[in-house]
């Protein structure tokens, strides 16, 4: 089974105007609400990619229900745990010109809550994956990954890990199966400028060096770089498409390299399905569909370098 975790779901709230003015009233011209959060984004895309998961995680108030619900009427199996307190974020979306995101905190989580997801995951084996992604409430440490990357290092789980800065670098040591930073979060974890595909493979290796097995770098409309475990390259283009909202892309990308490698065990395909669905959902207003992901599919071209 695969499970994700979204230690912080939002309902995103997606909205569309002409333009943003700061300091003054702004009437939207068109708004939207889905159940997002980085890993039931990518719970998402695997179902839609036939892929059954179980979307695990915290949620609470009124905005929770909402996930919940969604979730349900999607078929996607979940079991969260309910907090006794605050209510589940909603992360503001603006698509103007430019997008911009306004992602809030998120409910505080208490160590009996916590432990509550630590014994879920207690009862993982080696035939599962687990998708860690996305932000922790700020109350929580930001060791959180890597405990729990501890608590079931010996059990053979294929962990794949979405986040940023120390949330990522502190799982490193447990060696994740794959980890997918963006170009820009690779920037700030060297603290440099990247400008090439070299110089990405040479920043990806360092990653590599540090523990993670297979490390995908997204470059948004720039396309993918993939360097595996067994030290090869790949790179992928980009379909051709008019942004509709490119919030989920990333998690569309984690799931169809999820879905592309078991179908076919190969890194290539992985690559290849994981760039159709990061695509088809920047493409789409919602995380793509299975038909649509098909379609994207025959655009992208995957090279080993
Ligand atoms: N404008 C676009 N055109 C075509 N493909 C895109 C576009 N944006 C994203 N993609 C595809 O989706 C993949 C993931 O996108 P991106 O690099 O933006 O992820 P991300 O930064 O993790 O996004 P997010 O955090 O919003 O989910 C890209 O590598 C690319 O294959
Ligand atoms: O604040 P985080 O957890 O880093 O990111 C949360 C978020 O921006 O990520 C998803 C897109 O990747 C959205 O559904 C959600 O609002």
């Amino acid at each position: 089974m695969i499970y994700t975790v979204t230690l912080n779901p939002a309902i995103d709230y997606l909205i569309n105007l002409d333009n943003l003015e700061i300091g003054s009233i702004n009437r939207v011209e068109d708004e939207k609400v889905y159940a997002g959060g980085k890993g039931i984004n990518v719970s998402n895309m695997l179902k839609q990619l036939g892929y059954e998961n179980t979307a695990l995680g915290f949620i609470s108030g009124f905005t929770g229900e909402f996930i919940v619900n969604t979730l349900v009427e999607k078929g996607i199996n979940n079991k969260f745990i309910k907090l006794k307190n605050g209510f589940t974020r909603i992360n503001v979306k603006v698509k103007g010109k430019e997008e911009t995101e306004i992602n809030g905190k998120g409910p505080v989580i208490t160590n009996d809550e916590l432990n509550e997801l630590y014994k879920i995951l207690d009862n993982l084996n080696s035939d599962d994956i687990l998708v860690l992604a996305g932000s922790i409430p700020s109350t929580l440490d930001d060791k959180l990954y890597e405990n729990i990357m501890d608590r079931i290092k010996n059990k053979g789980v294929k962990v794949v890990v979405d986040a940023t800065k120390n949330l990522l670098l502190n799982v490193l040591k447990y060696k994740p199966f794959l980890i997918k930073p963006n170009n820009h979060e690779l920037e700030e974890i060297f603290n440099v400028k990247l400008n090439s595909n070299e110089e990405i493979i040479k920043y990806s290796k360092k990653l590599k060096e540090m523990g993670a097995l297979n490390v995908l770098v997204s470059m948004g409309k720039d396309g993918a770089l993939l360097l595996t475990e067994n030290d090869e390259v790949y790179v992928s283009n980009v379909a051709k498409g008019i942004v509709k909202n490119s919030v989920g892309a990333g998690d569309s990308m984690v799931a169809g390299f999820i879905a592309g490698y078991l179908d076919t065990n190969s890194y290539l395909e992985g690559l290849k399905l994981g760039a159709a669905s990061g695509g088809a959902t920047a493409f789409s207003y919602d995380i793509a569909t299975k038909e649509f992901i098909d379609e994207i599919k025959e655009q992208i071209i995957v090279c080993k370098m």
